[in-house]
Formats: C-alpha cells, sequence, structure tokens
C-alpha cells in the first residue's frame, strides 16, 4: 500500500535556557490527545514546501516563507497492523517566521526545550528522530510501530541524501 505523503514542520528559537521547539497537543483527527509536529496531508499538486507552509498558517496561524524552510530528512513511519495509516514524511525546520502561534481547531500550540520534549505525551518512536533532525542532522529514518501502533518495534535511520 502506498504511503500517504505528509509533511511536519518545527519551529525552532532561542531562549534563555537554550533551543525550543514548537509543538502542540492535536484536538482532532489522527494522534488526538498527543502532543506533535504541526504539519499534515499534502494536497493534490501540492509539494512538500507548500503544504508546510500551508499548515502552519492553518494549525498556528504564521506564516512561513518557502525559502526559510530547511529540510531536515524524511520519516516513513510504518504501521505493520494498519498499514492504511502508513505515512512519508517530509520534515523542515524553521527559524523564520510572521506572526505569534495561536491555537486552531486542530492543533494548541506550545513552545518545549528541546533538552526536556514532553516525550510522555508524544509518539514513541519521536525521542528516535526529533532531537536528532533539530541537533541539523539530515537524516532518513524508517520507524515500524508495534502490533498495538503505539509502541515502536524497530528504528531504522541513515544520511538523508537529500531530494533526488
Ligand atoms: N508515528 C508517528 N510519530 C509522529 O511523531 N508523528 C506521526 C506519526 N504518524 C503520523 N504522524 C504525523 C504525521 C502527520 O503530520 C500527522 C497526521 O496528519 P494529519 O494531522 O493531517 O492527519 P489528520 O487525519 O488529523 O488530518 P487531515 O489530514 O486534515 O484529515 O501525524
Amino acid at each position: 500500500m502506498t504511503a500517504a505523503q505528509v509533511t511536519l514542520c518545527f519551529l525552532l528559537r532561542d531562549a534563555a535556557d537554550g533551543e525550543h521547539v514548537l509543538l502542540g497537543t492535536k484536538k482532532t483527527g489522527f494522534g488526538r490527545g498527543k502532543v506533535v509536529g504541526v504539519g499534515g496531508h499534502l494536497e493534490e499538486g501540492e509539494t512538500a514546501e507548500q503544504a508546510a507552509c500551508r499548515e502552519v498558517m492553518e494549525e498556528i496561524n504564521v506564516v512561513v516563507a518557502p525559502e526559510d524552510l530547511v529540510p531536515a530528512g524524511t520519516v516513513d513511519f510504518v504501521f505493520p497492523a494498519r498499514p492504511e495509516w502508513n505515512m512519508a514524511t517530509t520534515v523542515f525546520l524553521t527559524r523564520a517566521w510572521d506572526g505569534e502561534p495561536t491555537e486552531s481547531v486542530e492543533i494548541a500550540p506550545a513552545w518545549f526545550p528541546v533538552a526536556r520534549l514532553p516525550v510522555e505525551r508524544m509518539w514513541a518512536d519521536a525521542e528516535h528522530w526529533l532531537p536528532a533532525m533539530i541537533s541539523g542532522q539530515r537524516i532518513a529514518v524508517r520507524v515500524a510501530l508495534a502490533a498495538d501502533n503505539e509502541n515502536v518495534a524497530e528504528v531504522r535511520t541513515e544520511a538523508w541524501v537529500g531530494p533526488v
């Protein structure tokens, strides 16, 4: 089954106690109740960059210019027990945007220190790839979830060579 194309965009800013990342509590749909990255499905004909910019506008009401997106790599989420949930994710970081993140129907945003991510409220796989990407590693990750669709069965990471 072909994985759905999705994107995630992580806003980063410096604070007195180090670097912070914008995450948010998902209020609807897939992953409801979890702390997740801002993002979602690509629409027909959209590039990952276009989708990332649209999703940050829709979900947290900030404007990110495509040229301010920093490609961080890819994460393939594989759900062997629910292959229809499989997603191929293109991940971006950004340090430049216009506006203040605000809550939408989909997500309640909040800043978290990168050194103290709320891993107990995130997808169990997030700690295996998110800190590495935020630290500047460009990686291609394949996460296989366990049969319960929650725990992690396997994580494979390799260097990301970028779009071909
Ligand atoms: N195992 C996992 N770990 C993780 O950290 N994020 C995951 C994940 N599996 C999926 N995601 C993310 C990727 C994607 O941004 C998001 C699901 O996309 P959406 O938020 O767009 O889905 P929804 O069904 O809620 O919304 P619509 O697309 O508007 O219907 O979940």
